[in-house]
């Protein structure tokens, strides 16, 4: 298996909420490089004084470094651990300079480093996903085909968190519903919902790059007159009881904030899809979407996620 090296530029104080985020995001180990370690006079097993090289040392702050497996989805990944990072912010974690940094092959390379393990593949009893570049014989004739090009979107649609998106999608979505995807990335989830004969498909997602990519995977699948794509954070501004279903693949600490806006934005009846939702989080989800008027329906484990389909009341 190939390896990437992720290093973040960091606090001591956060040390350990990244680490746990790393680990989470199945990360081989971690290693800290702390300055504090040069002052420290160390002696080798035969008593021989050594000495550490201050350049792999930062200046200030310390390094946090982890290895990950370089697969399909490591862009998602990468992605989505410098979204907990970032939400650390919340709990008063300083994150010193927060510089984030991938080895082996710079950014832009690394933008298309991920391109050759992203092969067709079906995710869901109806759905494949083909990437783009691929040419792909479908095996029968009632297939659904997602063709991607997510760029540096998050979404390639192999991902757990999105794969059991789709196959919930797959068992709630009725022809002539109106469907919200909130957090859309490269689009996937609003082209399987439009796929799947939803009437009307909005689709939101704070990031111009994900805006952007989603708008080309959604003409490039021909679902455009349902589809509508815009920068929107949430759902600010979403009228209320507007959609049949609403899905958003978008980490817990954000979900537990928007449930009362799902609760409003969703008819009677209506179904919320929530992913992107790691185990240790499960509870705390439930918790808010009962508070906020759902009943839940089921909840989907894959690896170390979790998807909750939940019924507004
Ligand atoms: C985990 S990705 C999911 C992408 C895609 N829906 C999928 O299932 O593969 C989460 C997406 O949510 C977006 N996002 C994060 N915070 C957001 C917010 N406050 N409002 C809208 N979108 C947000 C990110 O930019 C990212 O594209």
């Amino acid at each position: 298996m190939k390896w990437s090296e992720i290093s973040i530029h960091t606090t001591n104080e956060a040390i350990e909420p990244i680490s746990h985020i790393l680990h989470e995001a199945g990360a081989s180990g971690v290693v800290i490089e702390d300055p504090f370690e040069l002052t420290k006079e160390r002696e080798d097993q035969f008593g021989e004084i050594y000495q550490l090289n201050p350049d792999d040392y930062p200046e200030e702050g310390v390094i946090v470094k982890a290895y990950l497996p370089v697969n399909s989805f490591l862009g998602e990944t990468v992605e989505a651990i410098k979204e907990s990072i970032n939400n650390l912010i919340i709990y008063d974690i300083d994150l010193g300079l927060n510089q984030v940094t991938i080895s082996e092959v710079n950014e832009e390379e690394w933008a298309t480093a991920w391109k050759k393990y992203y092969n067709p593949v079906k995710i869901s009893e109806k759905f494949t996903i083909v990437p783009t570049w691929e040419i792909y014989e479908p095996v029968s004739s009632d297939e659904l085909i997602i063709e991607l090009d997510p760029g540096m979107a998050f979404g390639t649609g192999t991902h757990p968190t999105t794969v059991m998106c789709i196959q919930a999608l797959e068992r709630t979505v009725r022809p002539g519903d109106r469907v919200i995807d909130v957090g859309t990335g490269s689009g996937v989830l609003s082209i399987a919902a439009a796929m799947l004969g939803a009437e009307d498909v909005r689709a939101y997602d704070l990031d111009e790059v994900a805006v952007t990519s989603a708008k080309l995977n959604i003409k490039l699948n021909k679902v455009s007159k349902t589809v509508t794509i815009s920068q929107n954070n949430l759902l600010d501004g979403v009228p209320e009881k507007s959609a049949d279903v609403i899905v958003a693949n978008i980490l817990a600490e954000v979900i537990v904030r928007f449930t009362d806006d799902v609760a409003r934005c969703v008819k009677p009846g209506g179904t919320f899809i929530a992913s992107g939702i790691i185990q240790q989080k499960k509870d705390l989800v439930k918790e808010a979407l009962v508070a906020a008027g759902f009943d839940i329906i089921e909840t989907i484990l894959m690896e170390d996620w979790v998807a909750i389909i939940a019924k507004r009341i």
